[in-house]
């Protein structure tokens, strides 16, 4: 479980975060909105201790992630919304590999994962690619791969669908939501809700650095009016369509 007890953070006196309180079950596929600048990356980088609350503590399966970074950093997997942040080496195979060797793992449990993973963004068989070269929507793709090849108990995507056309957008989607019917926690920040809504247990979404919305998709949609959150016509209740 991902837990924000009371949670406060600013950047320089700006309040970002104020006394957020939100938990995420293992397992549960969670859809974060809200409009931009509303907090949603700044929440997210606390789950692994990219960012330290002011005040309040974030608990990563009933640890605060202060007193175990690298805990917290083995058990969360990470998505950056520019993937080129996250790259660490020159190949495709080489890079989603990195993550899995660190872990000490066997090679041919390594090469397993980097294959499954691969396959699961519909990167089959470009280990040998120079990441480089790739387009910025198969960069994408790789880095998710990585996060996908560590086999974290939790997985948080921040907005890491940009740049991915429509196949490999669903098949990075089905992905995540076998992972999370395995077991996976899912946090997925993204303001293009179209098919993700169907996948998810709740959405969450956030302004005024606090959770605004947190309740199935369904129910959450209806309270989500108001807060620039794009809703798919697929979504939308009949009053809205009036
Ligand atoms: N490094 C930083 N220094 C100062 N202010 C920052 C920094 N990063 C973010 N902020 C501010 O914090 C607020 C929240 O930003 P954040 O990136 O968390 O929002 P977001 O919901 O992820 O936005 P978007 O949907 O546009 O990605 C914004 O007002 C932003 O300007």
């Amino acid at each position: 479980m991902i837990e924000f007890r009371d949670v406060s953070y600013a950047f320089e006196d700006v309040p970002v975060l104020e006394d957020l309180s939100l938990s995420i079950e293992s397992g549960e596929f969670v859809v974060l909105a809200g409009a931009n600048g509303s907090g949603k990356t700044t929440l997210l980088r606390h789950c692994n201790g990219l960012l330290t609350p002011d005040s309040g503590t974030v608990l990563v399966d009933g640890t605060p992630v202060t007193d175990d970074l690298v805990a917290a950093r083995s058990r969360v997997g990470m998505v950056f919304q520019h993937p080129r942040d996250q790259f660490v080496a020159a190949t495709v195979g080489a890079d989603v590999a990195f993550g899995p060797e660190n872990l000490g793992l066997e090679r041919a449990e390594i090469d397993r994962r980097v294959e499954t993973a691969l396959a699961a963004v519909n990167m089959a068989g470009r280990e040998d690619e120079r990441i480089d070269a790739l387009s910025g929507g198969e960069q994408a793709r790789v880095a998710i791969a990585g996060a996908l090849a560590m086999d974290p108990d939790h997985l948080v995507l921040d907005e890491p669908f940009t740049g991915l056309d429509d196949p490999a957008r669903r098949s990075v989607l089905e992905r995540l939501e076998s992972l999370s019917v395995a077991g996976t926690g899912v946090v997925l920040a993204t303001h293009d809700l179209r098919d993700v809504l169907a996948l998810a247990d709740r959405l969450v979404a956030v302004r005024d650095g606090r959770v605004v919305v947190d309740d199935a998709p369904e129910r959450a949609i209806a309270e989500l009016e108001g807060l620039e959150v794009r809703v798919p016509e697929a979504f939308r209740t009949e009053t809205d369509r009036c």
